[in-house]
């Protein structure tokens, strides 16, 4: 079922890591949150252990139950399940590479080590050239967060070396707001699959040719990106910025209440009705129980739930 030949292309959501009241995984609902992708949003190419899904600070063990629970209840229901594999540890990215093969996924991805950084481009393909290695069989994109990686080399430049280097790349998830990177890329590597990951400003990155989008806010707001989606594609490009707009609004709202990423679950929990639970690290004091009304209340208000 691996990609071998196909293009990844649409909405990728990236998902949250379902937890107990006691930020324990609980790999209970994530039949239901499939379902919930597939006939709500419809949504068919997940992220998992991403960004979004708290990757980073959850054990080796645990990321790889939760690889095998979204491969097993997305086999013939999602069109593509990758798995993100990066961690400060070469090894245990390599580990989790292998492992997420082994259980059948579509595709991996990593991001660069962010403590001590790769000192050049060349060290940071070789790196990667490595964890490609650990699963030879699937297709192999490069995950570009600067803003939370703190690895920011332009990825046209690094493109090119990837592909010398590493068989099995495919293309980036680009998650940084330098269009111009990202347009470059495109017009270059016509072969290669470029995603956008920002969002509230998928509308900008269209106009350049993105592929596809992965992302947090696919999760719930995937069957309305899908309209903005339809919309740019007809011509329609005030429907496009308004729905855009819309969205830009709310996450302006969530953006307002302090919230990041992690919090960013409650979002889900209160627009799929499954308990997602906390995030995982007591880090993230933003996190209250009375902010779910207030966030049903503004997505209504804007026309998204
Ligand atoms: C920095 C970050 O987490 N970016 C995510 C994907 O990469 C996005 O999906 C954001 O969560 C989303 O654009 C909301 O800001
Ligand atoms: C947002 C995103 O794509 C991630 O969670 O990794």
């Amino acid at each position: 079922m691996a990609l071998a030949g196909k293009k990844l292309r649409g909405l990728v959501a990236a998902t949250f890591t379902p937890m107990t009241s006691r930020s324990d995984i609980n790999v209970s609902v994530v039949q239901e949150y499939v379902d919930y992708l597939v006939n709500k949003q419809n949504v068919k190419n997940i992220f998992v252990n991403g960004t979004t899904g708290e990757g980073m600070s959850l054990s080796v063990q645990e990321r790889k139950r939760l690889a095998e629970e979204w491969v097993k209840h997305g086999r013939g229901k999602m069109d593509n399940v990758i798995i993100h594999v990066g961690c400060l540890s070469l090894e245990d990215t390599k580990d989790l590479a292998a492992h997420a093969a082994s259980c059948g996924a579509d595709a991996i991805s990593s991001v660069s080590p962010s403590f001590l950084k790769p000192s050049s481009q060349d060290a940071l393909v070789l790196y990667l050239k490595e964890v490609a290695a650990a699963a030879p069989s699937l297709p192999f994109y490069y995950y570009h967060i600067p803003s939370l990686s703190g690895v920011n080399y332009q990825v046209r430049n690094l493109v090119g070396k990837m592909q010398l280097h590493i068989p099995s790349f495919r293309g980036v998830k680009f998650s940084d707001v330098n269009l111009m990177d990202f347009s470059l890329c495109i017009h270059e590597y016509k072969e290669l699959d470029f995603l956008f990951g920002v969002d509230e400003q998928l509308l900008g990155s269209l106009v350049f040719g993105a592929h596809g989008a992965v992302g947090s806010t696919y999760n719930y707001l995937g069957s309305t990106t899908h309209k903005m989606l339809a919309a740019f594609e007809e011509g329609n490009l005030k429907k496009a910025r308004e729905i855009q707009c819309k969205i830009q609004e709310f996450m302006a709202f969530v953006f307002a209440l302090g919230w990041g990423l992690p919090e960013f679950k409650n979002i889900m929990s209160v627009t799929s009705g499954i308990d997602l639970g906390p995030p995982r690290l007591p880090l993230m004091a933003n996190w209250k129980q009375e902010h779910p009304e207030t966030v049903r209340a503004e997505l209504k208000r804007l026309g998204l739930m």
